[in-house]
């Protein structure tokens, strides 16, 4: 990919999608990172090697993609001076904010900039993301696969059929890498409550989710009968998932997924 891609926002996100990207053979010299916290942009370029700067409009100058990676708190007051550079010159934006609608973007940015909503998650640092992208009618042909190659770059990109279910994937896999790691410090604790060390049970509980997810993604059977296969009759998973069950563990799911989708609807403001 020799295009050049600038983010505004080096946290977090911005980091890890720029991570997967030079592991995947982009050369850190057509990357930018913009933010207002030094600290955080010395990280960055010492971790990554990639351009710096505190000025954002600097740092959009030459960008053929921008990448909107502030929160979506700040990103009317982010965007407002980027404006009149957009309107010169207009590169790609692509916003992974969650909640902020293309409207709201048009409306900040102008209304005729092409800009996709994409929704990632942090396991692009691995070359494991999974997004899901949506764009705005100014989006060319060209652009719609600029943006796809952009996010496939680090994992999983799937175009979604309506901006509404941006908020969904948000909901399912934005904020899914933090659902499975609190289950996976419950595993830790429960498994170290039983008397294994804490380094065994959790080398135990990660080999685990890494080989049932593996499974689940290369095999044509379902997560359900790969689930039935493991659970002998009368054994010990029939109990434990049991257990699960009684407690409405999948009630629990539907009710905390729809929780991260309406506030994805709430940060529109
Ligand atoms: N974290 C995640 O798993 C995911 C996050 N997202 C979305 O990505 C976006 C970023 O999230 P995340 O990376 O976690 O957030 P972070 O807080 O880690 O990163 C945002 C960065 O933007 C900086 N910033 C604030 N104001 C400005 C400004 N005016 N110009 C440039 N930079 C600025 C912040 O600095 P300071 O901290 O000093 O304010 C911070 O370093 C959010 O909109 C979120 O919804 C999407 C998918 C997954
Ligand atoms: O929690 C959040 O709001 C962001 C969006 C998806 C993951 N992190």
């Amino acid at each position: 990919m020799s295009i050049k891609i600038t983010f505004i926002g080096a946290g977090n996100m911005a980091s890890s999608l720029a991570g997967g990207m030079i592991a995947k053979g982009m050369d850190p010299i057509n990357i930018t990172l913009c933010d207002i916290n030094e600290q955080q942009l010395a990280q960055v370029r010492k971790q990554l090697q990639v351009n710096t700067t505190r000025d954002n409009i600097n740092g959009c100058q030459k960008a053929d993609v921008v990448v909107l990676a502030v929160k979506p708190q700040v990103m009317e007051q982010v965007l407002a001076p980027l404006q009149g550079l957009f309107q010169q010159r207009k590169p790609l934006v692509l916003s992974i904010a969650a909640g902020i609608t293309l409207a709201k973007l048009q409306q900040w940015l102008g209304q005729d900039m092409p800009i996709v909503r994409c929704m990632p998650n942090t396991p692009a640092l691995v070359e494991t993301g999974a997004t899901g992208l949506f764009a705005n009618t100014n989006v060319t042909a060209t652009q719609r696969e600029q943006a796809r190659t952009v996010m496939a770059a680090v994992g999983l990109a799937l175009w979604v059929e309506n901006e509404d279910q941006i908020d969904a994937v948000t909901a399912v896999s934005g904020s899914g890498p933090a659902y499975f790691f609190l289950v996976m410090e419950a595993m830790v604790a429960a498994g170290t409550a039983l008397g294994l060390s804490e380094q065994v049970a959790k080398q135990l509980t990660l080999q685990t989710a890494l080989g049932s997810a593996q499974m689940a993604i290369t095999s044509d059977v379902e997560p359900a009968e790969l689930r039935r296969r493991v659970t002998s009759p009368g054994g010990t998973t029939e109990r434990a998932i049991g257990i699960m069950e009684d407690n409405k563990l999948r009630e629990i799911f539907a009710e905390a997924l729809q929780g991260a989708y309406q506030r994805s609807k709430e940060l529109s403001g």
